[in-house]
C-alpha cells in the first residue's frame, strides 16, 4: 500500500514536472518569439526611415531642377539642341566687335562635335595629367596652356615642376588632338550664333577638370558656387564644355545646372557631350556637388577682344 501511494505520489511529482517543463518551454518560446518580432519590427522601422529619408533626399534635389534640357541618355545628335535666352547687359561694359560679341543669346548642347573615342584620349590625357598630382579637396584642374596643376592646397607649374618628364605624359598627337576638337568647337558656337568664327579667339583659363567627392580643402575646391563666366573669368564670350564622363555611371551629381529666375534647367553630362553658351548673367550656373564617382570635363572658351587670345597649348 505504501509503495503504491509512494509510486502515486512520484507519478503526481513526474507529471507536475513534466507540466513544468512544458511551462518553462513554452514560456522560453514565447519570449524567443517576442525577442524575433522585436528585431523584425526594429528592421523594419529603421529600413522605412532609411527608405523615408533617402527618397525625402531624392524628392529635395529633384525638386531643384524644373526641367532637364538634355539627358544622360539623349543622344543629340546632327544638329545642336538649341535654347535661346534674352542677353543681358553685361556686354554693353565692354568694347563691342561686330559679328563675335553676343547679340543672340542662349545655350545649346550637341553630342555630334567630338566622338566618343576622341572624348577618352582625351580623358585619358586628363587622368594622365592629374595623376601628376591633384587637389587634396574633391575639385582639381590641369590648364595645358598655363600648365597651372592643382598640388595638395595649391597649384604648380608642371612644364617647370616635372621638366622634360611632361614629354612622356603628353605627346604631340595629344596635343593635336586639344586643337582639332577646339577648332570644331569654335566653328559649331559661330554656326548656332551667327558668328564669324575667325573673329573669336581662344582665351585662358582653359582648363580639364576632374571632381570627386572628398570634401573641399581650400576655395579652389568650391566648384559649386553659382557664377557668371564673364563676371568669374572676365575675358569669356562664349564658353564651352566638354564633358570626358557620364552622369550616373561614372559618377552622381555634378549635373549642369542654369539657374534661371524662372527654375533650374539642367544638362546632364555624357562622353563627348559638348554644352556651349554666352558668358553673361543670362547664363547664370553651377555645378551639383558630386556625390561619388570621378567627373572629368574640359572647359574651353573663347573671346572677342584679341587682345585676350591666347595660343593653343602645346609642348614646350
Ligand atoms: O564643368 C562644368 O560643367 C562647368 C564648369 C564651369 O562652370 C566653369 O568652368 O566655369
Ligand atoms: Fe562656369
Amino acid at each position: 500500500m505504501a509503495l503504491v501511494r509512494m509510486r502515486n505520489a512520484k507519478g503526481k511529482n513526474a507529471t507536475e514536472m513534466a507540466k513544468k517543463i512544458k511551462r518553462g518551454n513554452a514560456l522560453r518560446q514565447a519570449s524567443a518569439w517576442r525577442t524575433y518580432r522585436a528585431c523584425i519590427i526594429s528592421l523594419l522601422v529603421v529600413l522605412s526611415v532609411c527608405g523615408a529619408a533617402a527618397w525625402f533626399y531624392m524628392f529635395s534635389v529633384e525638386s531643384d531642377i524644373t526641367e532637364t534640357l538634355v539627358k544622360q541618355s539623349e543622344l543629340v545628335s546632327s544638329q545642336p539642341r538649341v535654347f535661346t535666352v534674352q542677353c543681358s547687359e553685361d556686354y554693353e561694359n565692354y568694347k563691342r566687335y561686330p559679328r563675335c560679341t553676343p547679340q543672340s543669346c542662349g545655350r545649346a548642347v550637341t553630342d555630334s562635335v567630338v566622338t566618343k573615342d576622341e572624348a577618352q584620349v582625351l580623358r585619358r590625357l586628363a587622368e594622365r595629367g592629374l595623376a601628376l598630382a591633384g587637389s587634396e579637396g574633391g575639385a582639381s584642374i590641369l590648364d595645358l596652356h598655363s600648365g597651372a596643376l592643382s598640388m595638395g592646397k595649391q597649384f604648380v607649374n608642371i612644364y617647370r615642376y616635372f621638366g622634360d618628364v611632361i614629354k612622356d605624359v603628353f605627346t604631340e598627337q595629344d596635343f593635336q588632338l586639344y586643337r582639332a576638337v577646339r577648332g570644331r568647337i569654335q566653328e559649331v558656337i559661330a554656326e548656332t550664333f551667327g558668328l564669324d568664327p575667325a573673329l573669336m579667339y581662344l582665351t585662358k583659363p582653359t582648363f580639364f577638370s576632374r571632381i570627386n567627392s572628398t570634401a573641399a580643402k581650400t576655395q579652389h575646391d568650391e566648384y559649386w558656387h553659382p557664377h557668371i563666366d564673364k563676371v568669374t573669368y572676365g575675358s569669356f564670350d562664349y564658353t564651352s564644355l566638354l564633358y570626358l564622363s557620364d552622369y550616373g555611371s561614372d559618377f552622381g551629381g555634378g549635373r549642369f545646372i542654369f539657374m534661371d529666375q524662372t527654375g533650374n534647367r539642367t544638362v546632364e553630362p555624357r562622353t563627348g557631350r559638348v554644352s556651349f553658351f554666352s558668358s553673361g548673367s543670362e547664363n547664370l550656373h553651377r555645378v551639383e556637388q558630386v556625390m561619388w564617382g570621378t567627373r572629368y570635363a574640359i572647359t574651353v572658351s573663347f573671346t572677342c577682344d584679341p587682345e585676350h587670345a591666347i595660343s593653343d597649348p602645346a609642348l614646350p
